[in-house]
């Protein structure tokens, strides 16, 4: 019997795939043990495919399954679902004993390799009907015998939501009163939504988020971060405890860390701080635009993305910054370096991703950003910055204090004065 276990997620557009790479990245950042599998349907192109082959152990073509069920679908308003069929297919992946299934459209914020202790099906309620689970996040053991089960449950009795979380929730009908022990908490699951319906639970609680599930019509990648919009207050009132996520998103996308480190190769020597690694750089989430405005412009960039899959800016190496590489031997980690100042020798460079070549700001030299840089950090004391960074890695980021949103964009913002 298969012994290996997997985090598996899925895409069948090159638009899903940018979510898989986030999904594959986050899991990598936080030095998952497990292996890393993205299902993609023949749809997805070849560029998208490569560049999820330097963040996944496997890419595993499977075959578009499609709901076709228009009524269903058209109740939950999402047209586009039927096509979640697809991610049934996961119970095809018999290499590995067990696997946690994470949406294409999630972001994980601390290691979560301790969901491999959960049975099958355990899975977070969902937000709009809490005796359903979410299948967003599941964990599940891979059988060709339960594929065909679910397979034939489906045919038989169609999906409540035209959607697999339809399927999965008549399935394993028993989910909400069986078996407490299978109700992952909603941590790991935590849903726009639910922020947005309660609150105060949000600010409660909030602090552990492990998972974030960016549930619903609208995606990260469709949309940017709009620091004028973010400041008008109906905008903010509805959205500024969730933007921050958005932008760790991007964040995130565009980091470059951890591409070389797939579980196959990885080893000390690959996984320390090495003087020739290409300099990570930063890219920030898009500015000054209006929501409507960066849907357009972000497909636009997804597209240039997709046909040349590094970012648009120039790769710089460790050489050509003069800041000594010995000073800090320690792997750093990209979030810790923007939320810190950035004061460590891998001084991201950070640049808006903007419509045309030539309104792209840069810092003139690596020194001026690391001279920012330096200026920022000297502002916080050692002391907390090293309590800031244990807790950063530990997985307890400060989302609504310190590594608050806005404080992010402030430190970003410092690269590029
Ligand atoms: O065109 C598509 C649409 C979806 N997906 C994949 O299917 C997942 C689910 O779709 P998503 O857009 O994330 O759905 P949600 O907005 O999260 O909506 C809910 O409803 C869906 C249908 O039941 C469930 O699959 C979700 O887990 C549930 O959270 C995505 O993350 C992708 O992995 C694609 O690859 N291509
Ligand atoms: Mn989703």
């Amino acid at each position: 019997m298969a012994e290996a276990q997997a985090f598996v997620t899925l895409a069948t557009t090159d638009a899903y795939s940018m979510g898989c790479i986030v999904v594959g990245k986050s899991l990598r950042r936080h030095e998952t043990s497990r292996k890393l599998v993205v299902m993609v349907s023949p749809s997805v192109s070849r560029a998208a495919r490569l560049a999820l082959e330097d963040v996944f152990d496997e890419v595993v073509v499977v075959d578009v399954l499609d709901s076709r069920d228009k009524a269903h679908l058209t109740l939950l308003r999402r047209p586009e679902l039927g096509v979640t069929f697809t991610k049934l297919h996961c119970w095809t992946l018999t290499q590995y004993s067990k696997c946690v299934f994470l949406d294409a459209d999630t972001l994980v914020l601390c290691n979560v390799d301790e969901l491999f202790e959960y049975e099958e099906l355990s899975a977070a309620p969902d937000p709009g009907w809490p005796d359903c689970f979410n299948s967003g996040v599941f964990v599940f053991r891979p059988s060709l015998n339960t594929h065909n089960q679910i397979l034939e449950h489906a045919a038989q009795y169609g999906s409540f939501d035209g959607g697999d979380q339809g399927v999965l929730n008549t399935f394993f009908s028993d989910w909400a009163v069986k078996d407490i022990r299978k109700h992952l908490p909603f941590v790991y699951n935590l849903t726009a939504g639910a922020v947005y319906t309660y609150l105060p639970a949000f600010q409660q609680y909030g602090h552990h988020a492990k998972i974030v599930h960016f549930l619903g019509g609208t995606k990260p990648w469709h949309l940017s971060y709009d620091p004028q919009a973010a400041n008008e207050s109906s905008f903010r009132h509805s959205s500024d405890n969730f933007e921050q996520f958005i932008n760790l998103w991007w964040v995130e996308y565009y980091s470059k860390r951890h591409l070389d480190v797939k579980q196959d190769d990885k080893n000390e020597d690959h996984v320390r701080l090495h003087s020739h690694q290409p300099v990570q750089q930063l890219v920030s989430p898009q500015t000054h635009q209006s929501p409507s405005q960066s849907l357009k412009s972000s497909a636009e960039a997804h597209h240039r993305e997709m046909i040349t899959p590094s970012p648009p800016l120039q790769d710089l190496t460790l050489d050509s910054l003069t800041i000594s590489s010995s000073e800090k031997p320690e792997e750093s980690n990209i979030l810790i370096d923007v939320l810190s100042g950035g004061e460590t020798e891998e001084t991201p460079v950070v640049s808006p991703p903007s419509e045309k070549e030539s309104e792209r700001t840069e810092p003139e030299t690596a020194e001026d950003s690391a001279m920012a840089a330096g200026e920022a950090a000297a502002a916080e004391t050692e002391e907390d910055d090293l309590e800031h960074r244990r807790m950063w890695e530990e997985g307890r980021a400060d989302y609504m204090g310190k590594d608050a949103f806005d404080n992010i964009m402030r430190k970003l913002d410092l690269f590029l004065d």
